[in-house]
């Protein structure tokens, strides 16, 4: 296979993982940004690089948003929500993260494949996106992707915090342009 092809093989990968996202769970998910004061966005690798991505955008709708572990980030309070996006649901830095924001009160909200996880059980609202753990995909035989480790999951998780951003528009009538107006203007 060439690049191209890879690139449609990808595709279609992700068509047949979107249409297995819940719906319910992506609206209450939304329900939980709106009704939390700060969110505090956290996650490790690509994952947390998806995270970030997506922490821009929640900032551009008009919220208070920030990125866990950054030096300008304030500390969690009780109504506030630590959003995690974790494909094992298990990686030790974020169960931590989740652990304290609990013992404080705060919620915790996961997007995940593996709902069951340490960090599953810890959160109010979950996403599942339901794609091989990073360990599968290096088994040969257990893997639903041709990709390496948790691309799958990485990928179906910046899709899937993308169409939480539509839903959010949709649910407070936020426009691109309203959106635009508060991007970086020191860039
Ligand atoms: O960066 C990652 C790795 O390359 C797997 O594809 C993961 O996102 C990182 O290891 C964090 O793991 P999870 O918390 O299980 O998403």
């Amino acid at each position: 296979m060439s690049g191209t092809h890879y690139a449609t093989e990808i595709l279609k990968e992700l068509e047949r993982l979107l249409t297995r996202i819940s719906n319910t769970e992506l609206e209450t998910m939304a329900e939980l940004v709106l009704r939390s004061e700060k969110v505090f966005i956290a996650g490790a690798g690509r994952s947390g690089l998806m995270g970030k991505a997506f922490a821009m955008r929640l900032m551009h709708t008009g919220r208070q948003v920030y990125v866990a572990g950054e030096t300008v980030t304030p500390g969690i309070g009780p109504t506030d929500l630590l959003l995690l996006c974790s494909g094992s649901g298990e990686t030790g830095s974020l169960t931590v993260m989740a652990r304290k924001a609990v013992r404080i009160g705060a919620r915790v909200g996961l997007i995940t494949i593996k709902p069951e996880s340490t960090i599953g059980q810890l959160a109010e609202a979950i996403v599942q996106v339901p794609a091989s753990a990073k360990e599968d995909t290096a088994a040969s035989g257990a893997a639903i992707t041709i990709q390496p480790m948790g691309s799958l999951f990485e990928q179906g998780l910046l899709l899937c915090l993308d169409a939480l951003v539509l839903t959010l528009m949709d649910m407070e009538g936020i426009t691109g342009a309203d959106m635009f107006g508060r991007h970086a203007n020191l860039e």
